[in-house]
């Protein structure tokens, strides 16, 4: 269980100080998939680092399973908006990165990292530089890298977003079928509501900057979810229009 309580961070630079999350309460129960959405810049990614325990609230605490977070929760996989690959390293090597880091020997390793990559469809492929793969290739990697070390909860900073709709929609495929193996906890930070509403089972809307909870919701489709139908159903129809007309009001608010 991930619990954000009365969460307020101000950032400083020079002399000048400025509110960048206020008040915030969301908790998000294990195993669940929840959504962030909000205009840009109001916050949602410091709200990430946050949970992810790489700096401090301002104000108010990150719980995580009944603990404070205070320093890198190593239960948490996180992936980052930029895709941070090393370009002279070949794709196994990126991907067995976490483990060489944490002092597993090569063999170990790369049986590891090979295994991943076969389940995320990139069997192949381990010899490959970053340079020489698709959008969609390098997020399958990341995914790869961070799913390594099992970890039990999920931190996705818009990682579908560069992608063209149809490589997004086959990342959803992926992401809903990894989830059914492994019911990991997922915040995912995104823009595009139909993305949200395909993956969450909750969906929580940020206030322009400084970001506060503006409304949230339930996604109660039923799982397991198949992407190539679940957008042409009524419920899903009904959810996105019934977000949608909240989310204008808000966005209305933001636009001058
Ligand atoms: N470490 C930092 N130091 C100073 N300011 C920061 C820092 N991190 C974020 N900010 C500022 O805090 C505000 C919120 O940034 P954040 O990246 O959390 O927004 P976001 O909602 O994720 O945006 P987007 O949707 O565009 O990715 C921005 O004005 C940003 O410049």
């Amino acid at each position: 269980m991930i619990e954000l309580q009365d969460i307020g961070k101000t950032f400083s630079k020079g002399a000048q100080t400025f509110r960048a999350v206020q008040n915030v309460n969301v908790r998000v129960d294990p195993q669940s998939v929840v959504a962030f959405i909000g205009p840009s810049g109001c916050g949602k990614s410091t709200l990430l680092n946050m949970i992810a325990g790489l700096y401090p609230p301002s104000e108010g605490r990150v719980r995580y399973n009944g603990r404070t977070v205070g320093d890198v929760n190593t239960d948490v996989g996180y992936m980052t908006q930029k895709d941070n690959l090393l370009p002279w390293r070949a794709v196994l090597d990126n991907v067995a990165l976490p483990l060489e880091l944490a002092g597993w020997p090569p063999a170990k390793r790369y049986d590891a990292a090979r295994a991943m990559l076969a389940h995320v469809g990139l069997d192949g492929f381990e010899q490959k530089f970053s340079s020489e793969l698709s959008g969609g290739m390098r997020k399958r990697v990341c995914l790869a890298r961070m799913l390594l070390h099992g970890p039990q909860v999920l931190l996705l900073d818009e990682p579908f977003a560069a992608l063209d709709p149809q490589l997004r929609i086959a990342m959803h495929d992926l992401l809903l079928k990894l989830w059914a193996e492994n019911r990991q906890t997922i915040i995912l930070v995104t823009h595009d509501l139909m993305e949200a509403i395909t993956l969450a089972d909750r969906i929580v809307v940020f206030s322009k900057r400084p970001a506060r909870v503006a409304f949230e919701g339930i996604v109660d489709l039923p799982r397991p979810r198949d992407v190539d139908s679940i957008r042409f159903t009524s419920r899903f129809h009904e959810i996105y229009t019934a977000f949608w007309e909240r989310l204008r009001q808000e966005y209305d608010e933001v636009t001058p």
